[in-house]
């Protein structure tokens, strides 16, 4: 696909694009929609998991090119569209398609719809992802509940939080030490338990990307406890925890990440797609149980 020229990318670390007018604007057009109803719940999908937004009963797609102001997916395995609709009794709202880092794109712009989202009305951010495996004990195709993550860009200056803070999307600072919710993890254990569908638990760590990692930073990353690596997530998760949703993370394991010079070379997006394509019916299963699982009172003001 040829690429074009956009004025939608750069790479300013910022959190200077989308104030909180605009994004009550883009949130209010959204919620104007016939037929979308204000979602409890908001669940990105990742790479090659978008069939779960399929799924949903009473379904509306918003196209992303459609939504003023919005970014638009590049990468394939990302449809690009906000698919509202119901689990149960519970409305929720899925973006079939993430905005990642590497795409250009800067931390406002990744974490722009986390924070349309909430002005919608979620309580609970669900976010999914394609991962590396890096833990000797799982495997490809594993579920893996995140327990905690590891944000590299982060620590080297690109938080999505950097930059003017306004206090209506949350605090100047603010701790990470629950950015997980314990309380969604316990009802995610259960439902796994339920379903004889095996759930693993670790810490994610983001790689910017696109590259995949060299030998030596598998290698680091196991060192500092990463049992998988991603390229997406983190961002996300800390702005929907700074804005006081609850959040909930999984991966599912598509490759395990190479640890051996005598490997060749590796791109994994193919097999990324195809063991998304594979463990997508558990991946429905398990999300569609366990939204029905979440209490009521999670999702309350
Ligand atoms: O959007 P996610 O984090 O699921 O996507 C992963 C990371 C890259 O975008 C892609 C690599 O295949 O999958
Ligand atoms: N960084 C990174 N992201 C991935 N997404 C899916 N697999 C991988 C991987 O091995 N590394």
């Amino acid at each position: 696909m040829p690429i074009k020229a956009s004025t939608n990318i750069n790479m300013d670390r910022a959190q200077t694009t989308y104030t909180y007018e605009k994004v009550e604007e883009i949130a209010k057009f959204l919620l104007a929609k016939p037929g979308v109803k204000p979602p409890k719940i908001g669940i990105i999908c990742g790479t090659g998991l978008g069939g779960l937004a399929d799924t949903l009963v009473d379904k509306v797609d918003v196209e992303y090119k459609d939504i003023p102001s919005f970014p638009i997916s590049t990468v394939k395995g990302h449809a690009g569209k906000l698919v509202f609709g119901n689990i149960g009794k519970t409305p929720v709202v899925c973006m079939k398609g993430r905005f990642h880092m590497y795409e250009g794109y800067s931390m406002s712009q990744v974490t722009l719809p986390v924070r349309v989202m909430k002005l919608m009305g979620i309580k609970v951010l669900c976010a999914t992802n394609a991962a590396g495996n890096l833990n000797k004990n799982f495997q490809v195709g594993d579920l893996m509940i995140i327990k905690d993550h590891i944000f590299f860009p982060a620590l080297g200056g690109f938080n999505p939080l950097v930059g003017p803070n306004d206090p209506r999307f949350g605090p100047r600072f603010h701790g990470l030490s629950d950015l997980y919710s314990r309380e969604l993890k316990a009802v995610a254990e259960k439902v796994g338990k339920e379903l004889n569908i095996t759930l693993r638990e670790g810490v994610y760590a983001m790689n910017a990307g696109p590259s995949f990692e060299s030998v030596a930073e598998c290698k680091m990353m196991i060192a500092v406890g990463a049992d998988v690596v991603g390229m997406s997530t983190c961002p996300e998760a800390v702005v929907a925890a700074h804005a006081g949703l609850k959040v909930f993370g999984m991966s599912l394991l598509t490759n395990d990440c190479i640890l051996d010079y005598s490997f060749g070379p590796a791109s994994h997006h193919e097999q990324v797609l195809s063991v998304g394509e594979s463990r997508g019916d558990d991946v429905k299963k398990f999300f569609l149980n366990f939204i029905k699982a979440i209490p009521d009172s999670t999702l309350e003001d």
